[in-house]
C-alpha cells in the first residue's frame, strides 16, 4: 500500500450561511485526520421558495463569494460554485471525489430544514453522511428550554440563561492551509451565478460598497472599527441613527461571515465599560433568540405567533405601501428610514422599529407586507430577525411590543434626532428647516417654508395620516381583539 492509498478519502465542505474560514466548526471537522477538502456552495434558490434572497441580499452574497474564493484559492483549496437543488448536486460532487462524508453548517429557516433533510437523505442512499455543525448561532435551539423544559417564549429568561452560562468557548482560528481535491468541471462562476447585476435592471445598488466590505476581512475590520470608537457609548448612542452609534455587524453576521462566538470575544477583549458590553451582548440575544423562536415556531415568518392577530382587519392598501416603501409619508424620521434603506441597503435599528411600527398601525398594513419589502430590500434580510422583529412591532408576537404602545413617530423623531441630522441626510429637501420644525413641517410657518424652499404637498407630502386619528384607528381595531382596559393602558411615546 502506497502513502497516497492510506490517506482518508476527502469530505466535502458545503458554505452555507458561514461565509468564513475562522471559527469554523464544520471546516474544521472537515479537514479532521488530513483530510483533503472540496468546497462547495450551492446557489438554491428553488429550495428557499418565496424565501429566496432579496435582491439586496444579492448583492451582498456576490461579493461575500467573491471574498471567500479568494481566501480558499489562497489556501490551496477553491470553491466550487454551483447553482440548482442541493440534494442532486452535493450528492453528486461528493460522489465525484469519493468523500466518505459532507460537513455543512445547520440551517434554521423551515426551507433550509427541509433542505438539510433532503441531501441527508439523498447522501444516506449512497452510503455517505451529512454531518451539521453549529457555525451561525450560539445555542442550538433543539433540547434546550425553560425549566419547565418547553421552548423559551419570552427574552429575558432566555437572555438570562445563556448570561449566566457564561462566555462561549474561544473561537477557532482559521486553517493556515486548507489541502484540496481536483474540482470535477462543470461549475459555476460568480458571473453565471447571476446574483447581480439582474439584467434589464438598473445599478440600484451603486451606493452600497460605499459603506459596505462585504467578506470576511470587512468583518473583521468593521469589528475592529466598532470596538475602537462605539463600543464604550454603545449605552446610549446605539439608539441615535444620526451617528454611527451600533456596530453595523448586521449583514456579516447573517452571511456568517463572522460568528456570534468570535463577536461576543471581541466585545468582551475590548475592555468596554461592563454595562456597555453587556447591553451589546442582549443584542446579540436578540439574534439568538430569533433563531430560537423560529426553530419551534416555524411558521413565524408567515403567521402571527399570538392566534388572535388572525382575526386583525388589517386594511391593505396599495397606494399607502408604495407611499411607505419610497419614503414619501410626510412623516421625517420613517422617509430618512425608508430612503436610507434604499440607498444603502440598511437601516438603524430605531428607526426600523419607527418605520414599521407607522406601517402596522397608523396605515394599518399587515405585517407581513413590511416584512417582504424588508426581506427584498436589506442586506441582512435574515428571515429570523427580519420575521420576529414585524411580529415583535406589529404585537403579535409571542413577547412582543403591547400592540397599543403606538410610536409617536413626531417623538420619537424629536427624542433621537434632536438636531435632525439624520433627516436632513436622508431628506434633503428638507435639510434647511430649523431643528424646531424638522419632525413636524407642516407646523412650520409659512414664511419659514418658503424660505427653506419646500412647498408642502408638492416637494414633500403632508402626512398621509394624522397621528392622533391613525392612532386611534389602530386602537379601536385592537379593541375588537382585546378587552377595553388593555386599550386604555395605552401611552404615547
Ligand atoms: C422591523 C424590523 C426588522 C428587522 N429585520 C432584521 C433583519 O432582517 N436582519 C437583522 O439582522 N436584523 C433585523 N432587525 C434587527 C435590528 O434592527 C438589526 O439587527 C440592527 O439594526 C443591525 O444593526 P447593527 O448591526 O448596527 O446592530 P447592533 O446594535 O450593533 O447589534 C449587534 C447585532 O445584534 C443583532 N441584533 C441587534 N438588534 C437585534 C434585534 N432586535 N433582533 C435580532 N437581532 C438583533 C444583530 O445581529 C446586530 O448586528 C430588524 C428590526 C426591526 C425592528
Amino acid at each position: 500500500m502506497t502513502a497516497h492509498d492510506a490517506s482518508p478519502p476527502p469530505a466535502l465542505l458545503w458554505f452555507r450561511h458561514d461565509l468564513r474560514l475562522s471559527d469554523h466548526r464544520a471546516l474544521d471537522a472537515a479537514l479532521a485526520g488530513g483530510r483533503r477538502v472540496l468546497p462547495v456552495f450551492v446557489l438554491d434558490d428553488e429550495a428557499a421558495g418565496e424565501w429566496a434572497h432579496g435582491g439586496a441580499a444579492r448583492w451582498w452574497l456576490k461579493g461575500s463569494l467573491e471574498s471567500l474564493s479568494r481566501s480558499l484559492a489562497a489556501r490551496g483549496a477553491p470553491l466550487l460554485l454551483a447553482k440548482g437543488r442541493a440534494e442532486t448536486i452535493v450528492p453528486a460532487l461528493a460522489a465525484a471525489i469519493g468523500a466518505a462524508e459532507v460537513h455543512a453548517g445547520r440551517g434554521y429557516e423551515p426551507w433550509a430544514r427541509d433542505q438539510s433533510r433532503r441531501v441527508h437523505e439523498a447522501l444516506q442512499g449512497d452510503g455517505r453522511g451529512l454531518v451539521l455543525h453549529t457555525t451561525a448561532i450560539l445555542r442550538e435551539p433543539h433540547g434546550f428550554g425553560s425549566g419547565s423544559g418547553k421552548p423559551y417564549a419570552v427574552y429575558s429568561p432566555f437572555a438570562k440563561t445563556l448570561l449566566a452560562a457564561g462566555d462561549p468557548p474561544p473561537p477557532l482560528p482559521a486553517p493556515d492551509r486548507i489541502p484540496g481535491v481536483e474540482p470535477p468541471a462543470g461549475g459555476e462562476t460568480l458571473g453565471s451565478l447571476g446574483l447581480y447585476p439582474v439584467k434589464g435592471e438598473p445599478d440600484w445598488a451603486k451606493g452600497f460598497g460605499a459603506l459596505w466590505q462585504p467578506g470576511e476581512e470587512g468583518a473583521a475590520a468593521r469589528i475592529a472599527r466598532f470596538t475602537a470608537r462605539a463600543l464604550g457609548r454603545y449605552d446610549s448612542d446605539r439608539n441615535l441613527p444620526g451617528i454611527e452609534g451600533s456596530s453595523g455587524l448586521s449583514p456579516h453576521l447573517r452571511w456568517g461571515e463572522v460568528s456570534p462566538v468570535q463577536v461576543w470575544h471581541a466585545a468582551r477583549a475590548a475592555g468596554a465599560a461592563p454595562g456597555a458590553t453587556e447591553t451589546f451582548l442582549k443584542e446579540i440575544l436578540w439574534r439568538e433568540f430569533a433563531y430560537h423562536l423560529l426553530w419551534h415556531r416555524p411558521e413565524m415568518p408567515k403567521r402571527a405567533l399570538r392566534q388572535e392577530f388572525d382575526a386583525f382587519p388589517w386594511a391593505p392598501d396599495s397606494t399607502l405601501l408604495e407611499a411607505w416603501q419610497r419614503g414619501r409619508t410626510g412623516y421625517p424620521i420613517v422617509d430618512a428610514g425608508m430612503r436610507q434603506l434604499w440607498q444603502l441597503g440598511w437601516m438603524h435599528n430605531r428607526v426600523r422599529m419607527i418605520a414599521a411600527s407607522l406601517l402596522v398601525k397608523h396605515l394599518m398594513q399587515p405585517w407581513q407586507a413590511g416584512e417582504a419589502w424588508f426581506h427584498d430590500t436589506l442586506v441582512d434580510a435574515d428571515l429570523a430577525s427580519n420575521s420576529a422583529s414585524w411580529q415583535w412591532v406589529a404585537g403579535c408576537g409571542t413577547d412582543a411590543a403591547p400592540y397599543f404602545r403606538v410610536f409617536n413617530p413626531v417623538l420619537q423623531g424629536e427624542k433621537f434626532d434632536p438636531e435632525g441630522a439624520y433627516v436632513r441626510r436622508w431628506v434633503p429637501e428638507l435639510a434647511k428647516l430649523p431643528a424646531a420644525y424638522i419632525h413636524k413641517p407642516w407646523e412650520a410657518p409659512a414664511g419659514i417654508l418658503s424660505a427653506c424652499g419646500i412647498r408642502l404637498g408638492n416637494t414633500y407630502p403632508r402626512p398621509v395620516v394624522d397621528h392622533a386619528e391613525g392612532r386611534a384607528r389602530a386602537l379601536a381595531a385592537f379593541a375588537a381583539l382585546k378587552k377595553p382596559a388593555d386599550v386604555a393602558a395605552g401611552e404615547d411615546r
